[in-house]
């Protein structure tokens, strides 16, 4: 095989990396971020067991359970007791989960984010949200950087 001189060697490199002057190198070095967000995320089951959908299920037994007997039923109950105790009650659960998630205790982060979700649809339930509502507001931002949402947003012309 024909020895390749290092120079070209090189600019093949940049060329592929698609930057001038970036070799091979280089170009992982600077992608290293996106790679490190990419290695940060815990990859799903390739079968999951349970899936999102628990969410639309919990939320129809949730509306089922209005104005049934607060004795029996904790959804009845807290929807009962009215949007400000709801709305405390998902706060509370709200600062458990970040106490956990702060402590790196992960199993217990899981159980305070199922916690979270049962008192936000409890929320939802009580202020006529539909969870495709929210759904839909999730979509309608897909793929839109927080970054550059943030950017776009109308600047404050009094703001210094
Ligand atoms: N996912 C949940 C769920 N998560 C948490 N909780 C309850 O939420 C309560 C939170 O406990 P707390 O002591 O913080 O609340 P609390 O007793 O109201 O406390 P106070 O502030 O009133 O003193 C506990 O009783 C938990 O059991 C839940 N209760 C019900 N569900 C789901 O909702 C469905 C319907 O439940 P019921 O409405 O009870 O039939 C169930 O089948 C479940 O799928």
């Amino acid at each position: 095989m024909p020895k390749i001189p290092k120079t070209t060697r090189k600019n093949d490199d940049a060329k592929a990396a698609g930057k001038k002057g970036v070799t091979k190198k280089t170009a992982r070095k600077k992608a290293a971020p996106a790679a490190a967000i990419v290695k940060a995320a815990p990859a799903l089951p390739a079968e999951p067991t349970a899936t999102a959908e628990i969410l639309d299920r919990l939320f129809n037994v949730v509306v089922s359970r209005k104005g049934t007997d607060p004795a029996v039923s904790h959804s009845a109950r807290l929807l009962s007791r009215g949007r400000r105790k709801i709305a405390q009650k998902f706060g509370e659960e709200a600062v458990e989960c970040l106490i956990e998630a702060v402590a790196g205790n992960t199993e217990e982060l899981v159980g305070e984010s199922a916690d979270v979700l049962y008192h936000l649809i409890v929320m939802w339930v009580d202020a006529g949200i539909h969870p495709s509502d929210v759904w839909a507001e999730l979509t309608r931002r897909e793929g839109t950087s927080g970054i550059a949402e943030k950017a776009a947003r109308p600047r404050d012309p009094l703001a210094v």
